[in-house]
């Protein structure tokens, strides 16, 4: 993995390379042996030309001698039809030595280009791990796939395309630059007019194919958010009727997607063949005045003489000089997609997490595990949900937490793991302030069964075993056990080596949450959190899954968060959430003592509506109206 030397900020510009050469590293000797054969193809390339001209002139007309350079004079036959055959074979040997190189150069650049493919793609998902929650609930799946996948995928077609065909570039210009000059310098004079036309040409097409390019970008991000989303919800779908629109939805989405297409394609057309037309009338000027010389009528006072055949061995090099400028259409091209891809990888890359380890943090030492939240508050972004908390929960004790649907219960103890850091206050174990210690110490002490657990595409052993990755066989058993797992497991059809998850055996919401239970059972965590993580099951299976709860958590702190108040009234201690404030603390029998919101909430659940107060049912409407309203923005 790379050490970033720095962000996106600052050389936005230089972003292609910057990745390169933080990514190259196990690539590099691949980039090297693909230039070398780049380099190894272009001179043989150059080699047809030369004794083509050299046939003409020499072995045809008889107007010079045969002498190609880098070879002995003795070497080379004295009659015409042996300098054929020579240079026949001069021809074939060439080709096949460039056939060669070109296999080389391809695997060299491909494997260079893979490679970093790979490593940037590692580094981009691991950097997306390390972001806090409130990041992945902004940001779309879909979108964030796009930029591990479309956009990785971008800058590994630059580099393998585009960097060998910028070193085939330069290695041919220097190359027949230099020929073309030691043949003729004023000819070569008239080649390069178009020089200065074609680079204003690339730097105006560069300017406006970028914001296009990145239009492009956003739009697949936001096709493949639209897809992932219509992919996942397909239950909501069927059972809705919802199809005609969500096809409707994919519909608008790929038609935007088209249009930014359209609007780059647009560009990058008008491109290729402005090239094409400023080079090929730069040929044509350099064939006239050249065959014009050839005529010995050489315009603009040009002396000496041109034979015929040295004009061919010009012109074919000349024409061969063209190629690679129209060639560089291509490479820039590339580059701009690139670029606008990199300008995303990086920003994923560069991005400083919110919920980090401080410095030479020291790891979390538990000891009671007492928990303590010191004049909490909390908000999403804008939205105040967890108000000046201040409670103190001893080592060991098992606290219930209870309140009406979005009075701030998982939020408060999603700021126990640092799921998210909260704005006001502090959260403490055993004194420590948990943003004082290691994150990874922290969430290994921390136990949390959730609502709706996510269950991995691998076999039900792989997902109890999911961190506490070397428990053996028995081990992962006996936590099913105690979860209440193990009967329906050995049920499957093979057992704890059946796929569950994604394309697995589908398991219902209590067999999940009872496998999420056995996973933290597991972990054997210092403190418990269990977030309706009974919910799903049966009131027979709950009292089973229960009884082994109590006793797995006798002996640490745990929360349970629970709408069904039976799972918690034996719970020593009861906070009573209301609005993000604790508004009732006690036991069971105490809170129906104060009679406030708990006694209340309880009467519900005992069928005794007749006695509820009046203002009971005024605040539960106002309430609903509330998160009605907040589901409106
Ligand atoms: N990731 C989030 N981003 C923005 N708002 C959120 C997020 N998660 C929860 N909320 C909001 O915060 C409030 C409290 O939610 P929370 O899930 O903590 O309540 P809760 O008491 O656990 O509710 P429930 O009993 O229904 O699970 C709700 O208004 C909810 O809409």
């Amino acid at each position: 993995m790379c050490e970033r030397t720095s962000g996106a900020e600052g050389q936005p510009r230089n972003v292609v390379w910057r990745l390169y050469t933080e990514y190259a590293d196990d690539g590099r000797r691949y980039a090297a042996l693909g230039t070398v054969a780049t380099l190894v193809g272009r001179t043989v390339s150059l080699v047809p030309a030369l004794v083509i001209g050299l046939a003409v002139d020499a072995v045809f007309l008889a107007q010079r001698p045969y002498n190609l350079p880098f070879v002995p004079a003795d070497l080379i036959p004295a009659d015409a039809t042996g300098q054929l055959y020579f240079s026949v074979t001069v021809l074939v040997v060439a080709t096949a030595v460039g056939a060669v190189a070109s296999w080389v150069e391809d695997w060299g650049w491909s494997v260079f280009a893979q490679r970093v493919q790979r490593s940037l793609r590692v580094d981009a998902y691991d950097a997306l791990q390390r972001q806090e929650l409130a990041y992945f609930t902004r940001r779309r799946t879909g979108d964030l796939m796009s930029v591990l996948n479309n956009d990785v995928n971008a800058l590994q077609t630059f580099l393998e395309d585009g960097l060998s065909a910028t070193v085939w570039i330069l290695a041919t210009v220097a190359g027949i630059g230099a020929i073309l000059v030691g043949l003729n310098p004023a000819l070569t004079a008239i080649t390069l007019l178009p020089i200065p036309l074609l680079a204003a040409f690339t730097l105006a097409f560069t300017r406006i194919v970028e914001p296009r390019y990145l239009g492009v970008r956003e739009e697949i991000g936001d096709l493949n958010a639209r897809l992932e989303n219509s992919v996942s919800g397909i239950e909501v779908i069927k059972t809705q009727g919802g199809e005609s629109f969500e096809t409707e939805r994919v519909r608008e989405a790929s038609e935007s997607y088209l249009r930014a297409s359209l609007a780059a394609i647009r560009v990058r057309i008008t491109y290729f063949p402005g090239l094409t037309l400023i080079s090929g009338a730069g040929f044509a000027v350099t064939f006239l005045v050249g065959g014009l010389w050839v005529l010995g009528v050489a315009p603009f006072g040009f002396s000496g003489t041109l034979t015929p055949g040295a004009f061919v061995t010009f012109v074919i090099y000349a024409q061969q000089f063209i190629w690679p400028i129209i060639r560089l259409g291509d490479v820039v091209d590339d580059y701009e997609r690139a670029k606008t891809a990199g300008l995303r990888v990086d920003e994923l890359l560069g991005r400083d997490a919110a919920v980090t380890d401080r410095p030479d943090a020291p790891d979390l030492t538990v000891t009671d595990g007492a928990v303590t939240f010191a004049d909490v508050s909390f908000a999403y972004r804008e939205q105040p949900v967890i108000r000046d908390v201040d409670v103190d929960i001893a080592g060991g004790a098992t606290v219930g937490v209870v309140g009406p649907t979005g009075a701030g219960k998982s939020t408060l103890l999603k700021l126990l793991p640092r799921l998210y850091d909260a704005d006001e206050g502090s959260v403490r174990i055993d004194g420590q302030d948990i943003r004082d210690v290691t994150i990874r110490s922290l969430r290994q002490s921390i136990g949390y069964v959730s609502q709706d657990p996510f269950l991995f595409y691998g076999t039900v052993a792989e997902n109890i075993r999911y961190g506490t990755f070397d428990a053996t066989d028995e081990e992962v058993e006996r936590a099913a056990e105690r979860a209440q797992a193990a009967e329906f497991v050995r049920k499957l059809p093979d057992g704890f080596d059946t796929p569950v998850g994604e394309r697995g055996v589908k398991l219902s919401g209590g067999q999940r949450q009872r496998l999420a239970i056995a996973r933290t059972m597991l972990k054997d965590p210092e403190i418990l959190i269990l977030d309706e993580a009974t919910s799903a099951v049966d009131t027979e299976t709950e009292a089973l899954i229960q009884a082994s709860l109590r006793e797995f958590a006798a002996d640490r702190t745990t929360f349970v968060i629970a709408h069904r108040l039976s799972t918690v009234r034996n719970a020593g201690r009861i906070l009573v959430l209301d609005g993000g404030r604790v508004v009732d603390d006690g036991s069971h029998e105490d809170l129906l003592c104060a009679d406030g919101l708990y006694a209340n909430l309880w009467r519900v659940q005992v069928g005794d509506v007749q006695s509820l107060p009046a203002e009971f049912l005024e605040r539960a409407l106002e309430r609903q109206s509330t998160i009605l309203s907040d589901g409106d923005e």
